[in-house]
């Protein structure tokens, strides 16, 4: 008998720099998604945060970028999500590209309306406890599905193989990693090309679209403690970012600058700072690394930037590459090890659409 297709219904709010690419990478694979895995991929709405643009069928996304420019209109989130939820035949899935505080707010009444979400965004994992656990809660009163692979290792298997460990009744004891693709750019960069400043660094970071809209939440450590949260929180533990001590890479005299623009300005004024820490490291054949710690165990997390020996798994990294280590009762005394670029448009695109696609298996479609 023929498989019958799985219609998917997308609402993507945020197409920047990573929800732009995913746009780009479905245009490209959807008909080999629906001939192979037999979903058919429908992008209903796009919307930032002042213009939206909304289709009955699915907006066409070779052009998208000049729908946008010349159809979009003002931008509504309830009239956004009120229309991704009637256009009928369709699973609704909100899937959010953002780096916003507000869009995880309504993520909640979204599921009780029938709807799943697939996020990047990493506020509503590592937010308030209250809003977290009334979206898992919805999602488990309305059987509704809710992936953020992304948030974690961009498109690396890291809350995919956690969820794998736990659901077949493994017992984790601590995650270990290298979580921000950014500082690790940073620091690798400035290790294996000595001439090149901390602020340049940044920038070209920036540029690259590894950094959040704001590069002060990856200097400061923000991020990471976003990611440790959201992995500390798939562990069972109830943690949250005020409870995580974290060491900023921000100098102290630019923590109240406002602007990314004065701050990246500033910024060279203190590349002297990094370069002497740098140096002091190199001469004690020693590297500077940003590691993310959850104690299952301790019922605790850490971020910390720490000097580490060339020879640590830890010091052999390049890029934007993360390295995340897990010891739970099966990986020990040996480890799992998962290592790869951790930061970028195209791996955190193909983790947000990889997610999409688990949705649709969710639902029926072949794997
Ligand atoms: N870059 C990377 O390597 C990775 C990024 N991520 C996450 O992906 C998310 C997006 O990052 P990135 O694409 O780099 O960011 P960008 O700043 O490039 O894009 C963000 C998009 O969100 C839109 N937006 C912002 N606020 C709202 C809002 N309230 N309602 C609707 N749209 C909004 C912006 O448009 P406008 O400003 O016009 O409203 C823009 O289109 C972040 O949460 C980041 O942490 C996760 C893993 C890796
Ligand atoms: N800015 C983040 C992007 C992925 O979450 C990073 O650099 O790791």
């Amino acid at each position: 008998m023929a498989q019958d297709v799985v219609r998917i219904g997308i609402g993507l709010v945020g197409p920047g720099t990573v929800g732009g690419t995913l746009l780009r990478q479905i245009a490209r694979q959807a008909p080999a998604v629906l001939s192979t895995n037999k979903a058919d991929l429908r992008v209903l709405g796009i919307t930032s945060s002042r213009r939206m643009v909304l289709s009955d069928s699915g907006i066409n996304l070779h052009g998208w970028t000049e729908i946008f420019e010349s159809k979009s209109v003002s931008a509504d989130m309830e009239s956004f999500l009120s229309h991704v939820a009637g256009c009928d035949g369709y699973h609704h899935v909100l899937v959010d590209c953002t780096a916003s505080d507000a869009v995880p707010l309504h993520y909640k009444d979204w599921i009780l309306k029938g709807g799943h979400v697939v996020a990047a965004n990493k506020k509503l994992g590592a937010g308030a406890l209250d809003v977290y656990k009334g979206v898992k809660e919805s999602c488990d009163k309305c059987a509704a599905t809710f992936l953020y692979e992304a948030t974690v290792g961009a498109g690396m298997p890291i809350i995919s193989t956690l969820k794998g460990m736990l659901d077949t009744g493994d017992q984790v004891q601590r995650i270990e990693g290298i979580l921000s693709g950014t500082l690790s750019f940073i620091l690798n960069t400035l290790s294996e090309r000595p001439g090149t400043s901390f602020s340049e660094v940044v920038s070209q970071a920036r540029k690259l679209g590894f950094t959040e809209p704001d590069p002060r939440e990856d200097l400061s450590g923000a991020d990471v403690v976003r990611k440790v949260v959201v992995l500390a929180r798939d562990c069972g533990l109830d943690i949250s970012a005020e409870d995580v001590p974290v060491e900023s890479l921000v100098p102290k005299e630019l923590q109240a600058v406002k602007s990314v623009e004065e701050f990246m300005e500033k910024l060279p004024q203190y590349d002297d700072l990094m370069r002497s820490r740098l140096e002091s490291a190199r001469a004690a054949n020693e590297v500077l690394r940003c590691v993310g710690i959850v104690d299952i165990e301790k019922a605790s997390c850490a971020v910390k930037v720490e000097r580490y020996p060339s020879s640590h798994p830890f010091a052999g990294i390049s890029g934007t590459d993360n390295i995340v280590q897990f010891t739970t009762s099966r990986y020990s005394p040996r480890r799992l090890v998962i290592q790869g670029p951790g930061a970028g448009p195209e791996v955190t695109a193909m983790g947000v659409f990889s997610d999409l696609l688990a949705l649709a298996h969710s639902r029926g479609a072949p794997l």
